[in-house]
């Protein structure tokens, strides 16, 4: 029997501000194939993240993750997927400032609903290259150093599926191709899918699967 694809879209629309600011025809991504989403800026890529991960349901359509029909699991079902197989690493990074770097990771497996791992958590600050910063506060670390913490706290609950959205389009050419050695790295360490949305195109070389979406005015033009 053939594998399910990790990510199924069908037909997805969703709007805001009373504009259609996500719209995709079909778009899938098998198990264990790295992909890219890449679109302009505007083309609803951070949105079509947060609806894959259960942030937000979309107007219309079908998504479904893991073979999990997102909208039929409801709001609990959506967070349990979500604590079970997502990781994201969000644009903004989203560290919690007030605490420490591995407080951050300890959170997110709380939050998720898991045990403390100890061991599991310094082995993965040891993969990042962070395992001495453990008790600094986010402050206390460079932009490089932060987005190696989001990338630690997104894969501490083993996620089958680690999203990253836009990890590289301010950097130069050869940090850009550093944040992307860590993310493929590390979800190869983990076992994880990496799904990378951006509008870099330096990316096209790097991920085997591309997904194109298109501003959702241009598409209905
Ligand atoms: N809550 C909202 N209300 C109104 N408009 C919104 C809302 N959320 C997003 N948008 C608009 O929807 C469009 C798609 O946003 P989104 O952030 O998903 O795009 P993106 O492709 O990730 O863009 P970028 O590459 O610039 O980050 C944008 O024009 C944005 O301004």
């Amino acid at each position: 029997m053939q594998a399910a694809n990790l990510i199924d879209l069908d037909d997805v629309v969703h709007h805001a501000g009373g504009k259609p600011i996500l719209s995709v025809a079909h778009l899938s991504l098998p198990p264990g194939r790295h992909g890219l989403l890449l679109g302009p800026s505007g083309s609803g890529k951070t949105t079509l993240l947060h609806a894959l991960a259960g942030l937000l349901v979309p107007d219309r359509g079908r998504l479904s993750l893991l073979g999990h029909d997102l909208r039929a699991i409801g709001d609990a079902g959506r967070d349990r997927l979500r604590a079970d197989h997502v990781g994201i690493v969000f644009q903004q990074l989203h560290l919690i400032h007030a605490v420490s770097i591995a407080d951050n990771l300890r959170l997110a497996r709380g939050m998720a609903g898991k045990a403390p791992d100890e061991k599991g958590l310094k082995a993965l600050l040891i993969r990042v290259g962070l395992a001495d910063r453990m008790n600094a506060l986010p402050a206390d670390l460079s932009q490089g150093e932060r987005q190696r913490v989001a990338v630690a706290r997104a894969l501490v609950n083993q996620p089958a599926l680690l999203l990253a959205d836009e990890p590289t389009s301010a950097l130069d050419d050869a940090t850009c191709d550093g944040v992307i050695d860590l993310l493929l790295e590390q979800a190869a360490l983990s076992g994880a899918t990496l799904l990378v949305a951006t509008h870099d195109r330096r990316l096209m070389s790097r991920l085997p699967v591309l997904l194109e979406l298109a501003k959702p005015m241009e598409r209905a033009a």
